[in-house]
């Protein structure tokens, strides 16, 4: 996927501002940012599914803009509450998106997959939330894409259905499939993602690894410990001097954190610097 100079504006105000992007096959890239970025602007460009203002977009060596209905069928889209209203049973619903693919995967093994083998044969407007969104994910995948868009994915799954989709997401970029997520859990960006880019105000303010955005690996490190009943940190580039000092003077280390700017602080400082 290759997108320059990308700008989308409405009523003569931009909500995409000039984006650039490379994401690479295979990958998972993250867009992060707080409402009202252009994440989903972006996002449905690249689909195929808004036209652009201005700039240059290529997915899987296509103009989303004019791209027909094969290179439509090589990309998989998790839409929130695509099945909500559906009268139909899970296995109904599946099977029946299944055919709108010429190399679908099996309706039961996607069910499986996505972990709701046990309600194939629920109505889907019984289903609970997390569940519904499981059919989602189905959806998005049931026909094999090389691409797939994921738009917070996991709101309303319980933690042990989150955990068992990122394995699901790990595997599919494992077997090549590009993901791109959109979301608001930092720390789902930051299990996933191999590259991640925050976006304010229709610009990218930062991108790069989980574990360098924003200079974040280079940040001191904050050091606390207990001496003598007292609580003390101090801030650090390297611990190591501070902790050998600590040992040789016999400190009690039972105590000792040291901990470096979480995801969601470099983001949050990212995006109020960008204000
Ligand atoms: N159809 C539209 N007509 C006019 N303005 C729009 C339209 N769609 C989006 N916007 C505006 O464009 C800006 C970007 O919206 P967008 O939905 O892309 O943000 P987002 O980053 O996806 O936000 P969220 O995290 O809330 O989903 C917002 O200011 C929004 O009000």
């Amino acid at each position: 996927m290759e997108v320059t100079g990308l700008r989308k504006t409405y009523g003569g105000r931009d909500a995409v501002a000039g984006i650039d992007l490379v994401v690479a096959r295979g990958e998972i890239f993250s867009l992060l940012g707080p409402n009202g970025a252009g994440k989903t602007t972006t996002v449905e460009i690249l689909e195929g599914h808004r036209r652009r203002t201005a700039g240059d977009v290529r997915v899987l060596g296509e103009d989303p803009g004019r791209a027909g209905s094969a290179w439509r069928a090589r990309i998989g889209i998790v839409l929130q509450d695509a099945a909500d209203a559906a009268d139909l049973t899970v296995s109904e619903m599946v099977g029946h998106v299944a055919g709108f693919y010429p190399d679908p995967h099996k309706a039961g093994e996607v069910i499986e997959r996505v972990g709701l083998s046990e309600k194939r044969n629920s109505k889907i407007r019984t289903l609970s939330g997390g569940q519904r969104r499981r059919v989602d994910v189905a959806l998005g995948i049931i026909g094999r894409p090389e691409l797939l868009f994921l738009d917070e994915p996991t709101t309303g799954f319980d933690p042990e259905a989150r955990r068992q989709f990122w394995d699901l997401i790990r595997t599919l970029a494992a077997d090549g499939t590009t993901i791109v997520l959109t979301t608001h859990y930092l720390d789902e960006a930051e299990a996933l993602a191999d590259r991640l880019a925050v976006v304010a105000a229709g610009r990218i303010v930062a991108e790069g690894t989980p574990a360098t955005l924003g200079g974040r690996s280079g940040a001191e490190a904050r050091v606390s410990w207990v001496e003598n009943g007292t609580a003390r940190t101090e801030q650090v580039t390297d611990p190591t001097d501070l902790i050998r000092r600590l040992v040789h003077d016999g400190a009690d280390l039972s105590t000792l954190t040291i901990t470096r700017p979480t995801l969601e602080d470099t983001y949050l400082s990212l995006i109020g610097a960008s204000r």
